[in-house]
């Protein structure tokens, strides 16, 4: 199942700049391991936001939703996700 899922990410200036940089770091890491397995086929950033489009192919709401809340950034993120089905005229 592929899902449109997009990210607005804010990180509140109460979290010291070390730690910010600590959670990045664990981020990407994680994103790339989400990406080696196939699940997140495309992550584009929106242009001049701190903010992402990405598609998501995995089996279920509930893998998405466990896929997610385990990027490290998850507690500072806004995100929306949109369910794709077939287009009948997509060729
Ligand atoms: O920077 C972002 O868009 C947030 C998040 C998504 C992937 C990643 O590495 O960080």
């Amino acid at each position: 199942m592929l899902y449109h899922v997009s990210m607005h990410i804010s990180i509140p200036d109460s979290v010291a700049p070390a730690r910010v940089e600590e959670i990045k770091a664990a981020e990407k890491e994680r994103a790339a391991e989400i990406q080696r397995a196939g699940k997140w086929p495309h992550l584009w950033r929106v242009t001049g936001q701190y903010a992402n489009i990405s598609i998501f192919n995995v089996e279920s709401h509930d893998e998405l939703h466990a896929l997610l809340s385990s990027l490290p950034l998850f507690p500072f993120m806004s995100v929306t996700v949109t369910p794709l089905a077939q287009h009948p005229s997509a060729i």
